[in-house]
């Protein structure tokens, strides 16, 4: 049964106070240059410690800095105040030790599908023969069910195929940290769902040892992948709402979790930071 393969109980489940760090956000503030206006400050005074093998979502109304946040861990924007450390290092820049998934798909247009993956092993495992690199490339676009398009450019592909591209190259480098912006949103939802079973593979064939931050608008698939779900307040300088534990069992299986008394309690409560509710002739009820 492929759920077999998916978080198997015998890995014992961590809180965050037993796991060694993987990811510090201190303190950190972004703010922007704005046109005529002087600055802006997307985020600000943020404080998040992720542990080794965790798997945290980011939740937030879009513009209220989700991206902004990833992006200081991916090493993409520099903090204005403040600093990211992952595993013990100082952030500066992008590196190998990251996979970023972004909403963009952020391919090369003029490669194939298999040159895209295959130049992101190529720049990160220099010492791997090509045999071995191709192996890798084959296998993982395989995992997202893109074998038979391995020769097409981005420009031939819909925008949940290079979405797939995008997660096979990120896949492939076997990064200790995965950060995946809206990963699969592009993705009809059997795509997703099975995307979902890949991720949880993936992260349980290292022995859970790999830190995946996600930014997602999807509560259940927060929910149904998450340790902890990390919810914004808008912005401007927008800060952390409140960090919400998952505490449901592993391993979760969708058709099981969603009539667990957890499940909906947890929901109910990321909905209500979430949502404010209207009544029939708008007033804001509270
Ligand atoms: N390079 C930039 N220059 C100026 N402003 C920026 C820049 N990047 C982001 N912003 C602003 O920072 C705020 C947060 O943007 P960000 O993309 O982080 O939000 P988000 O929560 O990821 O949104 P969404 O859910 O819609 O993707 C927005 O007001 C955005 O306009």
């Amino acid at each position: 049964m492929t759920t077999s393969l998916i978080d198997s109980p015998d890995v014992p489940v961590l809180g965050i106070q037993d796991r060694p760090v993987s990811i510090e956000v201190k303190n950190v503030t972004v703010s922007f240059k704005s046109s005529g206006k002087g600055q802006f400050t997307a985020v600000k005074d943020i404080d998040l410690t992720i542990g080794k093998g965790e798997i945290v979502s980011i939740i937030g109304h879009s513009g209220c800095g989700k991206s902004t946040l990833m992006n200081t861990i991916s090493g993409m924007v520099s903090p204005s105040a403040g600093e990211v450390l992952v595993n013990g290092k100082r952030v500066t820049g992008p590196g190998p030790d990251r996979g970023i998934v972004f909403q963009n798909y952020s391919l090369l247009p003029w490669l194939t599908v298999y040159q895209n993956v295959y130049q992101a092993v190529d720049a990160v495992m220099p010492a791997c023969s090509s045999e071995e690199k191709a192996e890798i490339v084959i296998r993982n676009l395989a995992m997202v069910n893109l074998s038979a398009h391995q020769d097409k450019r981005p420009g031939q592909l819909s925008g949940g195929m290079k979405q797939r591209v995008a997660i096979a190259r990120a896949f492939s480098i076997n990064p200790s940290v995965l950060l995946l912006d809206e990963p699969f949103g592009a993705l009809d939802a059997l795509t997703k769902g099975s995307m979902h079973v890949e991720l949880l593979k993936l992260w349980n064939l290292d022995n859970r040892d790999k830190t995946i931050v996600m930014v997602t608008h999807d509560i259940e698939e927060a929910i149904f992948l998450s340790d902890r779900v990390v919810v914004m307040n808008d912005g401007p300088s927008a800060t952390i709402n409140q960090i919400v534990d998952i505490n449901l069992p592993r391993p979760r299986h969708k058709k099981d979790i969603i009539h667990l008394p957890e499940y909906m309690a947890v929901h109910d409560k990321l909905l209500s930071l979430l949502v404010k509710t209207y009544s029939i002739d708008d007033e804001v009820v509270d």
